[in-house]
């Protein structure tokens, strides 16, 4: 039974970090060691060495390599007196044979540390690489949850966007080039030893990429708060995550060299991944990573598209929720009654998602009519469904899917 405040008007929204736990109920809640700072990049060579490594794999893509990032950890590693092997071989939403190239070449060099620079895409990648590393066999293979039984190679993540929270997550997302649609490989084991976060690496990255990656973190705020599986510990991350991407992604974009909101965006990034890889996510995420796998899209224009109507759908049952997220956000609707705060809500995801640049329709991306029965099919079968606080039915997830056509 959910365990919610009422309305914000009510109680301070300080409660909602309030008792860890109802009678009987256990609170569990994982992280990986967290290095935060600008300048801090060169931690992640101390912590390679650290973790028992003498060969790196530093596993990263072409657009880190012209941006300039990748010779500077290469530089940090070597000083640090590892011999590290670079391999950029792979595409954003990463492709399942693009991680059976990356593991070869992690076999061939000797490897035995993965260093992950870049955004969710290479630390995907990484992951993949290390359960292939752990357990041989293929990458599909692992799909679902807890998967991944025996040890994994340790895991260095050096973020480059803000963000996936890939770097302190429990999933791997990885592309079925056979089905076109993305799988979920699920589980403690790939929760990255240790996340250093230099918000200097965010400077270089395009506009149409900060906004994505701030939807993406908003996505992963909203839905982690409303989770099946939420707790008072993951509440008080995914509610800090979602003020802060509204108050902050704006200027993040204007000013994109500016370092100080780079590091905001960073924290908003982290503390949704902190929320999300404990309380899971809902059915934007399982919906959004169908048309991932489907058309090779931005991760974080999809979820920016999906939200507000899964927003809508979930206030449908229960508006309470969002009243809290209302009144978070100073949304006027958060003093009247729950439903129009809950659609309030909604409304600012999609304000905010055109303010910057998002489309606001999925036919603008590319999604036809004739391919939502197959979308919404493979949808039901998203790790991250069944999280999602109202049951999507096959009917729901294609009225969703039209909703947003
Ligand atoms: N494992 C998880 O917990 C999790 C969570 C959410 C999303 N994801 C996955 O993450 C992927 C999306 O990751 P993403 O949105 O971070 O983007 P991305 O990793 O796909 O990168 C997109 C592009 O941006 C470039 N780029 C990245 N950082 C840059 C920088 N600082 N400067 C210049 N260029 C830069 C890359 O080179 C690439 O070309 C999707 O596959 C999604 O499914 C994973
Ligand atoms: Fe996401």
């Amino acid at each position: 039974m959910r365990s919610r405040l009422a309305p914000a008007h009510a109680q301070s929204v300080t409660r909602v970090a309030g008792p860890f736990a109802e009678e009987g109920r256990v609170v569990k809640f994982h992280a990986p060691e967290i290095v935060f700072g600008v300048d801090s990049t060169v931690e992640a060579a101390h912590a390679a060495r650290r973790l028992g490594g003498s060969r790196p794999l530093l596993v990263t893509d072409p657009g880190l390599v012209e941006a300039g990032w990748v010779r500077e950890v290469q530089a940090h590693l070597r000083g640090c007196g590892l011999e590290p092997t670079v391999w950029s071989g792979l595409t954003a939403n990463p492709k399942d044979h693009e991680i059976t190239d990356g593991h070869r070449v992690y076999e061939q060099a000797g490897c035995d540390v993965l260093v992950a620079l870049g955004g969710g895409s290479v630390m995907d990648a990484a992951k993949g690489i290390a359960i292939l590393a752990g357990h041989g066999g293929h990458i599909l293979d692992f799909e679902g949850v807890d998967r991944v039984t025996g040890p994994i190679p340790p895991l260095v993540m050096l973020p480059t966007t803000a963000g996936t929270g890939a770097d302190v997550s429990q999933f791997c997302i990885v592309t079925d080039t056979t089905r076109g649609t993305k799988i979920t490989i699920l589980g403690r084991a790939l929760v990255p030893d240790i996340t250093v976060i230099d918000p200097r690496l965010l400077t270089t990255m395009p506009e149409w990429l900060s906004a994505a990656t701030g939807l993406d973190a908003l996505t992963h705020g909203v839905e982690a708060f409303v989770s099946r599986a939420h707790n008072p510990l993951t509440d008080h991350h995914a509610l800090r995550a979602v003020n802060t991407v509204v108050g902050t992604l704006d200027a993040s974009i204007s000013d994109p060299w500016g370092v100080r909101t780079r590091s905001v965006m960073a924290q908003a990034s982290l503390d949704a991944g902190l929320a999300f890889t404990n309380a899971i996510l809902g059915a934007a995420h399982a919906l959004s990573h169908q048309v991932g796998g489907l058309l090779d899209l931005p991760h974080g224009v999809i979820n920016g598209v999906l939200l507000p109507h899964v927003i809508r759908f979930n206030a449908a049952t229960d508006p309470t929720p969002f009243v809290t997220i209302a009144d978070g956000l100073g949304l006027d609707e958060a003093q009247g009654p729950p439903d129009e705060a809950a659609l309030a809500v909604a409304d600012a995801v999609e304000e905010l998602a055109r303010s910057v640049g998002v489309p606001r329709r999925l036919g603008q991306l590319g999604v036809q009519e004739s391919d939502i029965p197959r979308l919404a099919t493979s949808a039901l079968r998203d790790a991250c469904m069944a999280t999602n606080p109202r049951p999507v039915g096959l009917a729901d997830a294609e009225a969703l899917f039209r909703a947003a056509l």
